[in-house]
């Protein structure tokens, strides 16, 4: 099979770690743990977020001295994907030896003229108190929202429209090479009006980009690896209950909030809509359960879908 999975920023840091770089390689060690079975098995994409990660690298950059501005947000999410994919390269390198690993810097296509350049969605950084986040939004010229009962900084977040090295990652898959790429959504870029390429102040969001990579990829399954065992209905209240298997027409009926569930239940609806093949959205722990069916929230076109098709 063909797995293309997306490791949520909870795998790389939880919340609460402090993000230094040793805490992040140990939890990347632990999340490799669960998905090197898988890659030994199946062909295996890896994309993962960088939410917490441009933070820390957008406050380094703003605070230093020497720069005449800061560093733009595409040149940032080009240097998270190179730290945490050199993070999870050598992991897999390491609990697989003989296995081809690369871990690629790649390119994501948006429209100039996506309205998410006027409206930041996106949550990045750290959290902080409401008073704290506006005193920076007034200092550095952020936009700061509400994310549950803290304060982040929010950046614009276009839909992914293509992934510009789609074919060279296709080409290394089909090798038996387990490729990391598309991190952080991959770095946001526009065509200008000479047909270049050029990087803009955005940070996709990587569940839409890895469900758009597991489609043009033809991937038999494409997996949410997050740190909760399914998606639940209710939650939070005490009518919350687990949706153990579902299809896109059921969970789209459903309302999830925009900053974390809402963006993993759009990705997995349309790639299931797109494809007709399966998605999932569970824990990383469970990676080879919600492969076979057994955990996490399964999607597929319709109840009737035999889950084992899929292996
Ligand atoms: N309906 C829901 N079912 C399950 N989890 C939910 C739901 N709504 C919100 N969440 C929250 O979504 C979180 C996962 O989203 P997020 O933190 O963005 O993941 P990641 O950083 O791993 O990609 C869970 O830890 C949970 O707190
Ligand atoms: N780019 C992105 O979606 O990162 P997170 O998953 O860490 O928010």
């Amino acid at each position: 099979m063909r797995v293309v999975v997306a490791l949520g920023g909870n795998a790389l840091m939880r919340r609460g770690d402090k993000p230094d770089a040793d805490t992040q390689r140990a939890n990347v060690r632990n999340a490799i743990k669960c998905l090197a079975p898988m890659a030994e098995r199946h062909e295996l994409v890896i994309t993962h977020g960088n939410g917490p990660q441009v933070g820390v690298l957008a406050l380094e950059s703003v605070n230093d001295a020497n720069l005449s501005r800061p560093y733009p947000l595409d040149t940032i999410g080009a240097e998270t994907q190179g730290m945490i994919g050199y993070w999870i390269l050598q992991a897999l390198q390491n609990a697989l030896p003989g296995r081809q690993v690369l871990a690629l810097v790649t390119q994501t296509l948006v429209s100039a003229v996506d309205p998410a350049f006027g409206d930041p969605t996106k949550f990045v950084g750290q959290v902080y108190g409401e008073d704290e986040a506006r005193k920076l939004a007034g200092e550095y010229g952020w936009t700061v929202k509400q994310d549950g009962e803290y304060w982040r900084r929010v950046v614009p977040s276009p839909k992914p429209q293509r992934v510009i090295e789609t074919r060279l990652i296709r080409r290394q898959v089909r090798t038996g090479t387990v490729v990391i790429c598309a991190g952080g959504g991959g770095v946001p870029v526009v065509r200008n009006d000479v047909g270049q390429l050029e990087g803009v102040e955005a940070v996709i969001d990587k569940d839409l980009t890895a469900a758009l990579l597991a489609e043009t990829l033809e991937a038999d399954a494409f997996l949410i690896l997050t740190d909760v065992p399914r998606v639940m209905r209710n939650f939070g209240t005490p009518r919350q209950e687990e949706i153990t298997h579902t299809t896109p027409h059921e969970l789209r009926a459903e309302n999830f909030p925009a900053g974390s569930m809402g963006p993993k239940v759009d990705a997995v609806c349309g790639f299931v809509e797109k494809t007709g093949d399966m998605a999932a959205i569970g824990r990383l722990d469970q990676c080879l359960q919600i492969l076979e069916g057994a955990a996490g929230t399964i999607v597929t076109p319709n109840a009737m879908w035999p889950l084992t098709s899929t292996l």
